[in-house]
């Protein structure tokens, strides 16, 4: 048996270094690398016996075997794939082929950055063993050759090959494990069997770990069968014609970590430049920590049906967050860090393609089944409008999926674009109110003059709609106009510009009369064209901050100076009349400006400054009733 010794590649000498003095906490990726070595090699070896059948005889069981010898501090790793022969093992594990492992050797090189941050961007390989061995032994053959090889190395410069018979075709790699805490998991069963499930769970092959022998109830000792450590299918990779609803829904659970249906769920395959897979799924119900800042599911990344990691935030934006799921590429390398991860184009790919089939289903369901679609916009709706304002890339999907209640909708949602479709012929844009609360603001007199016309207007109550209508602009070529803001815009007949004309003469001494008196709070006083049964409303100027903004601002913290409002009355209403004459008199309007003042405030759902104030008013205005 002739012993070669042969010197590592100058780059895989100093990548060994590395290794051996590794500081890297996460060790336990050595063993996802060989597995997924393990796998690769059981792939090559099927593929090939497609065209030279001896390479595979009938009945082979393609697999991976662990074994762990807890006394001896070893832990073996076992396939039946391709194998090695001498030149594959020179090449393979003498030289850095990899442009992987090469990329991180230049990058080591290059980067001030230390070996540990480097070590978790890079897929290491083999080499990695390194990190929790202090001597590695590979015995392989390669199909279709007769003799095995054993190639040995302690990292430390070089390694030696010498002919070794192999019964089996495959590849037996022993590490020799290092001693200390650290590594002590790696020689124990349930270490090995944890870090399995964790990374390697959806491998395509069986993983088997054979049992050391153990002493049974009559002294005798004996070892147990192998366990199968990864028994899950990737339901992803299987083609969607295949695949049972009862399947996709049971995935949910595991994936989802969710319990009840989703409302539904995308199925994807690429292929092309890039090679990848998504199965993402859209919760029914809000996910209990939807508002959380740590939410922690989101979408898996595999890689080769290897776990990367849990929640990947790149590959979903933050209004999205309710997506669950699975994505898996063939194209990056197994130690994708979160930093390359920010700027990697695999990634932007694949996320384009989550962001549209997660829209697209959205649509889907709300136009062939309208009411699971209300109900679903009931509960995650507020996510999605996040979108809004985080992007411009989707707002017109945005804008088709979004739900407004609505002066005609009493219970049921709008579209916007049932909105348009309804219109009458003589309106121009698209109206909306916002408050605190849609009964409130469906109460608001600023509507009336709108119901009158029969215009519908858009009655938005929730946080984030003041931001959203920002973002909004215009729908198939409306504007928003926010009825709360400026002046009514209707088209006027020559009759009801008269009207008002002559309602803004006669009412000119009550409004500078109630400027005066109200003139701390209050802008200006108008006449109103908008209003039908309430005497008086408050109204924002076009282009100050709206009251609701103002008060979401000053509940986050930040300092609003508050802009005055507009008061406007109506000329028609049986209150002002009488203020009216009052001044044609020249009474004094007593407490009438406070009490106006006071319900043009509540009638918008706001809160009085000073609410006893108020009360004192309208108690003397009553108790003057009664003389
Ligand atoms: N169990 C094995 N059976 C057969 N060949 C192997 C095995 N393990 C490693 N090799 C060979 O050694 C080479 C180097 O392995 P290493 O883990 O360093 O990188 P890699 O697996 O090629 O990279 P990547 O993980 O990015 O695919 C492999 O490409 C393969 O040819």
């Amino acid at each position: 048996m002739a012993t070669e010794k042969k010197e590592f590649q100058t780059e895989v000498q100093d990548l060994l270094h590395l290794m051996i003095h590794s500081l890297y906490s996460n060790k336990e990726i050595f063993l996802r690398e060989l597995i997924s070595n393990a796998a690769d090699a059981l792939d090559k070896r099927r593929f090939l016996s497609l065209s030279d059948a001896k390479l595979l005889p009938e009945n082979t069981q393609l697999k991976i075997d662990l074994s762990v010898n807890s006394t001896n501090k070893t832990l073996v790793v076992e396939d039946n794939g391709i194998g090695m022969n001498k030149e594959d093992l020179v090449s393979c594990l003498g030289t850095i082929a990899r442009s992987g492992t090469k990329h991180f050797v230049q990058s080591l090189k290059d980067s001030d950055k230390s070996s540990v941050d480097l070590i978790g961007q890079f897929g290491v390989g083999f080499y990695s063993a390194f990190m929790v061995a202090n001597k590695v032994e590979v015995l392989s053959r390669k199909a279709g050759e007769e003799t095995g090889y054993l190639w040995s190395s302690d990292g430390t410069g070089s390694y030696e090959i010498s002919d070794m018979p192999k019964q089996d075709v495959g590849t037996k790699i022993t590490l020799y494990l290092k001693d200390g805490e650290d590594f002590q998991e790696f020689t124990t069963e349930w270490g090995v069997e944890s870090i399995v499930r964790k990374y390697s769970e959806f491998v395509s092959y069986g993983i088997y770990l054979h049992h050391e022998p153990t002493k049974n109830d009559k002294g005798e000792m004996e070892t147990k069968e192998p366990t199968r450590l990864n028994d899950k299918q990737a339901l992803w990779r299987q083609s969607a014609n295949e695949i049972k609803e009862e399947q996709y829904k049971e995935f949910y659970s595991t994936v989802a970590h969710e319990g009840g249906e989703p409302l539904a769920w995308k199925h994807s395959h690429a292929e092309g430049s890039q090679e990848f897979w998504t199965l993402t799924y859209i919760p029914s119900k809000a996910p209990f920590n939807i508002w959380q800042n740590d939410r922690i599911n989101g979408l898996k990344l595999y890689v080769k049906k290897v776990f990367i990691m849990d929640d990947c935030k790149d590959l979903l934006p933050p209004w999205l967050r309710f997506v669950r799921g699975v994505v898996d590429s063939e194209d990056l390398p197994l130690n994708v860090s979160r930093e390359i991860l920010q700027s990697n184009k695999i990634i932007t790919t694949i996320r384009k393609r989550v962001i549209k089939d997660v829209l697209d289903k959205l649509a889907e369901i709300k136009s062939k089944d309208r009411e699971k679609y209300e109900a679903w916009w009931k509960e995650l709706g507020m996510v999605l409008k996040e979108g809004f304002y985080m992007n411009w890339e989707h707002l017109d999907e945005l804008k088709k999926l979004t739900l407004f209640k609505s002066t005609k909708s009493a219970d049921k949602f709008t579209s916007l674009e049932e909105y348009v479709k309804n219109m009458p012929a003589d309106q121009k844009e698209i109206y909306y109110l916002i408050g605190e609360n849609k009964d409130s603001i469906a109460a608001s007199p600023i509507l009336e003059a709108y119901k009158n016309k029969n215009y519908e207007v858009l009655l938005l109550s929730d946080p984030i709609d003041e931001f959203m209508m920002n973002s909004l602009q215009e729908f198939d070529g409306k504007k928003f106009h926010d009825v709360s803001r400026g002046d009514v815009d209707f088209e006027k007949t020559e009759e009801e510009k008269k009207a008002e004309e002559a309602s803004k003469t006669e009412y000119k001494d009550l409004c500078t009369d109630l400027q005066k008196t109200l003139d701390a709070t209050i802008k200006e006083v108008r006449v109103s064209s908008r209003l039908k049964d309430s005497p008086c409303c408050l109204v924002t100027d076009e282009a100050a901050m709206s009251r609701h903004m103002e008060r979401m601002m000053s509940a986050m913290g930040q300092s609003v100076t508050k802009s005055k409002r507009i008061l406007e009355i109506n000329p028609n209403h049986p209150i002002c009349k009488m203020l009216k004459e009052k001044i044609a008199k020249k009474e004094s309007l007593e407490d009438w400006p406070k009490a106006l003042y006071g319900q043009a405030v509540l009638a918008e759902g706001s809160q009085l400054e000073n609410p006893g104030e108020y009360v004192q008013a309208i108690n003397k205005l009553l108790t003057a009733q009664l003389h």
